[in-house]
C-alpha cells in the first residue's frame, strides 16, 4: 500500500505565509479502480496565486500544480512511466481519474508531457508551462509590442517577469525592469538581458523612468499593482497598452488602507490607454494550438538554441515547500 504525504493548511494566512500555516499529513491510498492511475510527484509548483485562491474552510489540502510520473496504471492513456502535469496539490502521491482531476478548478487540469529530450522535465511547470505561457500570451496578446517600443515590467526578476523581459527583447523592444534588490537588478542586466533595471525600493521611480524612457512607455506588463504601477502608468505614451497579470504587492496586505491607489483615470483617458487584466487560461484556451506548440515545439526549440534562458529552482525535499 502506498502512503502519500500531503500538505494541509491548518491556520489562516496573516501576512506572509509561514511554515506553521501548514502541517504534513500521511494518507493511505486505496487500490486503483478502472481508468485510474497513481502519480508520484517529481516537481511541485509554488506560486503567488496559491496564497489568494485559498478561500476554503480550514483545514484543507494545499493546492498547486506538479509534474509527476505515473507509477501504476489502469488507464492506457497514462501508462506507467508517463510524465504528466496535473493540479494535484502539494502532495507526494495521487490517485488520478481524468474526471476527478477537473474538480481542482484549475485549467489545464491534466495533460501528458511531450518528450523533453535532454531538457529537465521541471520546465513543464516553468517556461514550457504556465509561467512561460503567462509571459508569452500576456505580452503578445495584450501588450502587442512592436520592435523599437519601450516595455516596462514589474516583478521583473520573478518567474513570469524574467521571461517577459526575454520575450520582449526577442521581439526587438527596449526593456526596463523593476525588482526589489540590487542583486536582482544586476542579474536582470547581466544574465536575463534587460536594457535597464532598477530597485523600486530605493530609486525615485518617476525620475528613473524619465531618464531611461525619455520617449515614454509603450507597454507595461504589470505583475505587482499598487503605487509602483500607478507611477509607471502615469508615464505611458498615447495608445499605451497595459497587461495586468497580477497584483502581488497586495497579496499579503491585510490593511485595506494600504491598498488604496492613485487616481489614474486622467492618464488613462488623456493617453487613451488600453488596460486589460487576464488569466493565462483564457489566453491559452483561445490560442489552444499555440499552447500545444509552445509545449511541443516552439519553446523547447527556442530554449535549445539558447534563448529564452531558464533558471529552475529544485528544492529536492517536500519539507522545503513553505520556505520557497
Ligand atoms: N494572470 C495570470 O494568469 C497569472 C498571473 N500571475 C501573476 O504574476 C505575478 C508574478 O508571478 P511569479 O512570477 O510566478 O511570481 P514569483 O514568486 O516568481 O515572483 C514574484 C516577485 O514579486 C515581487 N514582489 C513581491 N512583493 C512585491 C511588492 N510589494 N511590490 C513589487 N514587487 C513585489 C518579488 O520580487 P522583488 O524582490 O523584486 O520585490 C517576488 O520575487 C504574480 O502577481 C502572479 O499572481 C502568475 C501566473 C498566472
Ligand atoms: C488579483 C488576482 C490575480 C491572480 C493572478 C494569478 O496569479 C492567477 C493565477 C491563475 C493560475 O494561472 C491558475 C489559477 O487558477 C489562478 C487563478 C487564480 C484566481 C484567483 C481569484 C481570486 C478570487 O477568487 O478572488
Amino acid at each position: 500500500m502506498v502512503v502519500a504525504k500531503k500538505y494541509v493548511v491548518v491556520a489562516p494566512f496573516v501576512g506572509d505565509p509561514k511554515p506553521n500555516n501548514f502541517t504534513i499529513v500521511e494518507e493511505e491510498l486505496r487500490t486503483l479502480e478502472q481508468n485510474e492511475f497513481l502519480a508520484e510527484a517529481l516537481y511541485i509548483s509554488v506560486d503567488p496565486y496559491q496564497r489568494i485562491k485559498l478561500g476554503h474552510t480550514i483545514p484543507y489540502d494545499m493546492i498547486g500544480g506538479q509534474i509527476a510520473r505515473v507509477i501504476e496504471s489502469k488507464n492506457p492513456e497514462y501508462p506507467v512511466s508517463a510524465l504528466v502535469m496535473g493540479h494535484f496539490g502539494w502532495r507526494t502521491h495521487t490517485i488520478v481519474h481524468e474526471d476527478n482531476a477537473k474538480s481542482c478548478g484549475q485549467k489545464p487540469y491534466l495533460y501528458r508531457l511531450p518528450d523533453f529530450g535532454d531538457l529537465p522535465v521541471s520546465l513543464g511547470l516553468g517556461v514550457c508551462g504556465r509561467v512561460g505561457n503567462t509571459a508569452y500570451f500576456g505580452l503578445t496578446d495584450i501588450c502587442k509590442p512592436s520592435p523599437g517600443e519601450t516595455v516596462v515590467v514589474s516583478g521583473a526578476a520573478g518567474a513570469v517577469g524574467s521571461h517577459v523581459g526575454q520575450i520582449a527583447k526577442i521581439l526587438g523592444c527596449r526593456v526596463i525592469g523593476f525588482a526589489g534588490t540590487d542583486d536582482k537588478c544586476q542579474w536582470l542586466l547581466n544574465e536575463v538581458g534587460y536594457d535597464h533595471a532598477a530597485n523600486y525600493k530605493t530609486v525615485n521611480i518617476a525620475e528613473y523612468l524619465k531618464q531611461q524612457a525619455p520617449s515614454g512607455i509603450d507597454c507595461y506588463f504589470d505583475n505587482v499593482g499598487g503605487e509602483l504601477s500607478s507611477i509607471i502608468i502615469s508615464q505611458m505614451n498615447e495608445f499605451g497598452r497595459v497587461a495586468v497579470c497580477g497584483a502581488i504587492s497586495g497579496y499579503n496586505e491585510t490593511d485595506p488602507e494600504k491598498r488604496k491607489g492613485t487616481f489614474l483615470q486622467p492618464y488613462i483617458v488623456g493617453k487613451q490607454l488600453k488596460i486589460e487584466g487576464f488569466l493565462v487560461n483564457r489566453l491559452t484556451n483561445v490560442r489552444g494550438n499555440q499552447l500545444k506548440m509552445s509545449i511541443d515545439k516552439n519553446k523547447l526549440s527556442t530554449i535549445s538554441t539558447g534563448e529564452p534562458t531558464y533558471w529552475p529552482t529544485d528544492t529536492k525535499k517536500i519539507s522545503f515547500l513553505p520556505k520557497v
